[in-house]
């Protein structure tokens, strides 16, 4: 039987134990979600016929605060995939040092099928089938793949419907009018941005370098924007359904109209830009990947075909453990997720916290503490990394483990539990 992507991502876990002293309970209690409520989401579409949709939500552990991660909306959603995804979140957490655990959710479905009328009765249908669930002190759901803040907004508002208030603190990435947080929109591509302009010194990387981008939705077109700007060069892009390329650089605005009017491949043949097919991004020459869709992408076959030197994991899982060693020992320098696409969740908290207090930040002191949390978590993972002679992953790894560590330690043999 093939490994699971839970398993492969466990192997991760065993790696950053080695480097701590501690408890076995640690382990045992880090290796399994503490639960996973699964229902079958039933709505009314436009022509009147019912249909059904497979969802969950998973709270992966809770010992540093409520569990806190996204929702997504995929075909290929599986119980397997939102499992990892909380795992990955609780250490995302840790790593940022936010007083939160980790959860996730899902619906298998392709929201690009639905109409409008359709989609907001689904994510009505969620909030109902895991009001029992979710709650500001106990899971705090976001956006993740095919949602967002519209998606957010209903949530929240079918939330406020159910416990007869109004309570925006039970989601983040809302719509600013209904409590969201300015700069939650790009927040997890600036979060992957501010700590690569950080490290750029030790990466040899800066203006100038040339960038190509898989995923041109939330965190990959944002990217491309930020980057953009201040002169790097975006030599690829790819989204699910078309890739492009071209050595010289295609710039920001030309790609956001193509992606908004008539897709990226409506680029092709002019300006020197040619078609790319999505998957074979992995081995376009550039000097910094920035993975920003979904998981698996660079594995034990393709490893050998990446060209870059950095490579900037906005999407979380993009590499496989066997692809990891095998990029390690090339020498290329990977900026692991639970790190690089941080912003967006460090960022949830800060639109929580405003909530909590009703008392809200301008989009400078979001910025300015976004970029401290990000520079101060880096720069103690390189040092950490380099200290032990290990990668940035299993560094981030060690720091988050011991964080977590201590929390289980400190509940004692009692633990509260919020079920
Ligand atoms: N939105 C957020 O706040 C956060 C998102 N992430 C991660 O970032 C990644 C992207 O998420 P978002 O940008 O929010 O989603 P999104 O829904 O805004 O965009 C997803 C993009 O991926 C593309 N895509 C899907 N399958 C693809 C394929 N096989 N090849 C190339 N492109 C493909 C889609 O066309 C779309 O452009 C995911 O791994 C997500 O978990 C991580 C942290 C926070
Ligand atoms: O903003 C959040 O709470 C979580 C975002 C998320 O799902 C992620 O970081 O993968």
């Amino acid at each position: 039987m093939s490994a699971t992507l839970l398993d492969q991502a466990l192997t991760r876990l065993d790696d950053a134990a080695q480097h701590l002293k501690l408890d076995p309970d640690v382990l045992e209690k880090l290796k399994y979600p503490r639960e996973t409520t699964k229902t079958r989401l039933l709505i009314r579409m436009d022509d009147g016929s019912r249909k059904s949709f497979m969802a969950w939500r998973c709270r992966y552990d809770d010992t540093r605060g409520p569990t806190k991660g996204g929702i997504r909306f995929h075909p290929d959603a599986t119980v397997d995939e939102v499992e990892t995804l909380a795992f990955w979140m609780t250490f995302k957490c840790a790593v940022m040092n936010l007083p939160y655990g980790g959860g996730k959710g899902a619906v298998q479905v392709d929201p690009r099928k639905l109409s409008k009328a359709e989609l907001e009765r689904l994510s009505r249908a969620y909030m109902q089938a895991f009001s029992g669930i979710i709650g500001p002190d106990r899971d705090i759901p976001a956006p993740d793949v095919y949602t967002n803040a519209m998606i957010m907004g209903w949530m929240a508002d079918e939330y406020a419907s159910i416990v007869g208030r109004v309570s925006p603190a039970v989601i983040t990435g809302k719509p600013i009018a209904l409590g969201g947080s300015l700069g939650r929109d790009d927040a997890t591509a600036r979060g992957g941005f501010y700590l690569l302009r950080h490290l750029e010194n030790e990466l040899g990387v800066g203006p100038g370098s040339r960038v190509a981008i898989q995923g041109f939705g939330n965190a990959g077109s944002h990217m491309a924007r930020l980057l953009a700007e201040i002169g790097y060069r975006i030599v690829a892009v790819s989204d699910s359904r078309h890739g492009v390329h071209s050595a010289a650089g295609i710039p920001f605005d030309r790609l956001i109209e193509a992606k908004r009017d008539a897709g990226l491949a409506s680029l092709v043949g002019s300006d020197g830009v040619g078609a790319l097919v999505p998957g074979d991004i992995v081995g376009v020459d550039c000097d910094v990947l920035v993975p920003a869709a979904l998981e698996n992408l660079i594995h034990a076959d393709n490893a050998a075909s990446v060209k870059a030197k950095v490579i900037v994991e906005l999407a979380n899982g993009p590499i496989t453990p066997a692809a990891d060693d095998l990029l390690s020992a090339r020498g290329v320098t990977v900026l692991p997720d639970i790190l690089a696409n941080a912003g967006g969740v460090t960022v949830s908290y800060f639109e929580w916290v405003q909530n909590r207090q009703g008392y809200y930040w301008t989009v400078a002191e979001i910025h300015e503490r976004l970029k401290a949390s990000m520079e101060a978590e880096g720069r103690a993972i390189l040092e950490r990394a380099s200290e032990r002679k290990i990668t940035m992953r299993s560094a981030a790894y060690v720091h988050a483990l011991g964080r977590l560590a201590e929390a289980i330690e400190a509940h004692g043999t009692q633990q509260f539990f919020t079920s």
